[in-house]
C-alpha cells in the first residue's frame, strides 16, 4: 500500500522541488470558459453539466512535470484541467492529458517508476540499469513515452487532443449506466510543429499563443465520449478502449478569457478527478482513486509555501 505522502515525496526527490508550485503540471496558465451540453450528453447522464444551459468553467493549461520553467517546445505531456461550476454549488473537476494512456497502471507501479528515475547524487543522472530493470518488469510504463515520441511537438494548447485516460460511468435519469473514456478534441483540428519549427519557437510561446487565439475567439473543444462495450477493460489507465468504439459529443467547451498574470482562480484549486457531479461515476481504475490524496498533499504544501501559478 502506497501512501500519498510517499508519492509526493518521491516526485520531489526525482523531479526536483519548486516551492509554491504544483508538484506536477507546474508551468501553467489559468483561463475561463463556458460549456454547453448536447442532447446526446443529456441522454447519457442526468448531470446538470449537460442541461444545454451555458455552464461556467475554470480552465488550466499546463506542461507536464514539476519544473515551472519547463520548455514549451519539447515533446511530452500537456494538460487540460477543468472545473465545471454547476448550479447549486456542485462542481466537476478533471485533469486531462495529451495521450490516450498514462505512464503507470497502479500507484505502486507509479512509485516504482518514479523511484527508478531518481538521479544519482554523484552523477546527477538516473542509473540506466535501474531504469531498465524496472521497465523490463513493468513494460506498460514505456507506452506513454512511446506515444509522445510518435507525435509532433504541439503547436498550441488549443490544438491538442486531451484524454481523460480513466473510464467513467454516465448515469441517466432512467438509471441506465454507460461506461466510456472521454477526449476533448479541438474544434479547429490538431496542429503540430516540425522539429525545426519547434526549435524556432523557443522555450516559452504557449501562453502568448493561447492569449492570441482566445482573443480571436478560436479556442473550443468538443467533449467526446467513446462508449465502452461489454468486455472492454474499464480499470486501466494504460489500456485504451479498442479502436472504433462509437464516439458521441457530449457538448462543447469554449475558452473565453485568459488570466492576465500568474494569478487567476486556479491557484488554490487542485483538479481532483474524483470530484464528480451527480450523474457521473468513477470506474474501478485504481489510478483514479489514487489521485485524490496526493493532489491534496501537493496543494497543502504549495499553499503553505505561498502558492504560485
Ligand atoms: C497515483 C498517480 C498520480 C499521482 C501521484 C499524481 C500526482 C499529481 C500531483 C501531485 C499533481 C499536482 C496537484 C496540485 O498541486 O494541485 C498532479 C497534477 C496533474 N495530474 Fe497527476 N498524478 C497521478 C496520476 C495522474 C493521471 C493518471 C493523470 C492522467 C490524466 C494525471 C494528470 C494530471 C494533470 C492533468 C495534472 C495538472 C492539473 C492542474 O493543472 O492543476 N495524473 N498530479
Amino acid at each position: 500500500q502506497v501512501s500519498p505522502v510517499q508519492l509526493v515525496d518521491a516526485f520531489e526527490a526525482t523531479n526536483g522541488k519548486f516551492e509554491g508550485y504544483r508538484r506536477s503540471g507546474a508551468k501553467g496558465i489559468c483561463a475561463t470558459g463556458e460549456f454547453v451540453g448536447s442532447a446526446d450528453g443529456r441522454a447519457l447522464s442526468s448531470s446538470s453539466a449537460f442541461s444545454g444551459q451555458p455552464v461556467p468553467v475554470i480552465v488550466r493549461f499546463s506542461v507536464g512535470g514539476a519544473n515551472p520553467k519547463a520548455a514549451d517546445n519539447g515533446k511530452g505531456q500537456r494538460n487540460l484541467a477543468l472545473q465545471f461550476n454547476l448550479p447549486g454549488g456542485e462542481t466537476w473537476q478533471m485533469g486531462n492529458i495529451n495521450a490516450p494512456i498514462f505512464g503507470a497502471s497502479s500507484p505502486e507501479q507509479m512509485l516504482g517508476r518514479v523511484e527508478s528515475l531518481r538521479p544519482d547524487p554523484a552523477t546527477k543522472a538516473a542509473d540506466p540499469a535501474k531504469v531498465k530493470a524496472f521497465a523490463d518488469a513493468n513494460p506498460e510504463v514505456l507506452l506513454q513515452g512511446r506515444y509522445f515520441a510518435s507525435q509532433p511537438v504541439p503547436a498550441s494548447y488549443a490544438s491538442i487532443n486531451y484524454w481523460g485516460v480513466h473510464a467513467f460511468g454516465f448515469v441517466n435519469a432512467k438509471g441506465e449506466r454507460q461506461f466510456g473514456k472521454w477526449v476533448f478534441e479541438p474544434v479547429g483540428g490538431v496542429q503540430g510543429l516540425s522539429d525545426d519549427e519547434a526549435k524556432a519557437k523557443g522555450a516559452s510561446f504557449l501562453f502568448d499563443d493561447l492569449r492570441a487565439r482566445v482573443a480571436a475567439g478560436q479556442v473550443a473543444f468538443r467533449f467526446n465520449l467513446e462508449l465502452a462495450q461489454p468486455g472492454d477493460r474499464l480499470d486501466s489507465a494504460t489500456v485504451p478502449l479498442p479502436e472504433g468504439r462509437r464516439k458521441v459529443t457530449l457538448g462543447q467547451l469554449k475558452v473565453t478569457s485568459v488570466a492576465a498574470d500568474a494569478g487567476g482562480d486556479c491557484l488554490a484549486i487542485t483538479f481532483n478527478p474524483m470530484v464528480l457531479p451527480k450523474g457521473v461515476e468513477p470506474s474501478a481504475d485504481p489510478m483514479l482513486a489514487a489521485r485524490a490524496a496526493p493532489y491534496a498533499v501537493s496543494l497543502g504544501r504549495r499553499l503553505g509555501e505561498g502558492a504560485k501559478q
